[in-house]
């Protein structure tokens, strides 16, 4: 969708921005740009949009060399959110969110109508922050207006320049959790610039690593985080890069252990000589139809019964999915040596910490060329 084939751009004052730049964004594919200061990621996004043009190599967007694409028309085709994100400070919020449809000769009732419907989707009730001008908005709130604006005239590219950085950590993270849902329900394609390797790491599907002017490694965050292509790499990525994977590697089904189960009308007795012959001390209790009810020690079956008389109820567990940071979490907080994982109530298998390794390791060598 978007794609950098050995692009270099060389400023007139001699100064090399970037070199021989070549990697490429799928479709509905969301990659962060991160690196130092000074190292190439702004001019790479302008090179996007034609605010800046390449001094040799080839920029595609949609399979088209923008060289010849008319700038105004590619910019339509491209949402924009900047830092300082540029309001236009005598519109009220609804008018600079219906800026672009308006540019596009959208009748006015239109463009506000869709204006309102994206407040929404960023979290801003239209009838309440619509009306207001920008220097009536937190921080935060004129963020997400510009994200608003930029999806308007929902462009298939957004491009987004360190979109979150003049906020305070928590709404920071506020911000990002719910930009995360509203990709996953537009899929748009989009280049994000963050110094911020948390950041990065949070919201993309990959990561594209800058040194000066150059990329030092494109890759998925827990390849980058698991695999530091170079020694500038691993220094930007941190020391505890080891702690930072646990939250951006998911538990899977192939991680899990399956443990000694017993269901809830499984006559206790039986159970027992059962479990005693595995040799296990305890196990898992299932409902009717493989869902999780709890746990059991294998010494109270001996009391008789049907197991459900003898079951305990079972908090620690996650869904597939979750994070191997939440798996961790719930291991903890609940003093326990696995936890046990669940689609929906259904009961999949546990992850140990054995199981928690062979994932990070997993996601260490997931590599995408
Ligand atoms: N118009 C320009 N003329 C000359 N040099 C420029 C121009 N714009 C940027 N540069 C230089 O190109 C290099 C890359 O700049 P760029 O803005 O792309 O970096 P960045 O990674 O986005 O930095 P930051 O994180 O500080 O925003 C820097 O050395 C910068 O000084």
């Amino acid at each position: 969708m978007i794609r950098f084939e050995q692009v270099t751009k060389r400023y007139p004052d001699g100064t090399t921005a970037v070199r021989d730049l070549s990697f490429e964004v799928a479709e509905g594919e969301l990659v962060t740009l991160v690196g130092p200061s000074g190292c190439g990621k702004t001019t790479t996004m302008m090179l996007v949009n034609r605010l800046v043009e390449p001094t040799s190599g080839r920029v595609l967007v949609g399979g088209d060399d923008v060289a010849g694409v008319d700038p105004v028309r590619l910019r339509r085709r491209i949402g924009y959110v900047i830092q300082q994100v540029g309001l236009f400070p005598h519109r009220t919020v609804l008018d600079n969110t219906a800026t672009v449809p308006l540019l596009l000769g959208w009748k006015r009732a239109r463009a506000r109508a869709r204006a309102a419907e994206l407040l929404e989707l960023v979290g801003l009730d239209p009838r309440t922050y619509g009306p207001r001008y920008p220097d009536q908005l937190s921080g935060g709130q004129r963020q997400r207006v510009g994200v608003a604006r930029a999806l308007a005239a929902d462009p298939p590219v957004l491009l987004m320049d360190e979109p979150f950085g003049a906020v305070d950590p928590v709404v920071r993270k506020q911000l990002q959790d719910e930009f995360l849902r509203m990709q996953a329900a537009v899929r748009k394609t989009v280049l994000l610039v963050t110094h911020d390797i948390e950041e990065a790491v949070r919201l993309g599907d990959r990561i594209a690593v800058y040194g000066q002017g150059r990329v030092e490694q494109f890759d998925t965050p827990g390849a980058v985080l698991g695999r530091p292509a170079t020694p500038c790499v691993a220094a930007f990525v941190g020391a505890d890069r080891g702690l930072k994977r646990l939250s951006v590697t998911e538990v899977q089904p192939g991680d899990l252990e399956q443990p000694p189960v017993t269901r809830l009308d499984e006559p206790a007795r039986r159970a027992e000589a059962r479990l005693r012959a595995e040799g296990a001390l305890r196990a898992v209790v299932l409902a009717a139809g493989g869902d999780l009810h709890g746990w059991v020690g294998t010494e109270e079956l001996a009391g008789g019964g049907l197991v459900r008389d003898h079951a305990h109820r079972m908090d620690c567990w996650v869904p597939v999915g979750a994070s191997l940071k939440e798996a961790f979490e719930a291991m903890l907080r609940y003093d326990a040596g696995w936890v046990a994982v669940l689609d929906g109530r259904h009961f999949l298998g546990v992850l140990t910490p054995a199981g928690l390794h062979s994932a990070l390791r997993r996601s260490a060598d997931a590599f995408t060329p």
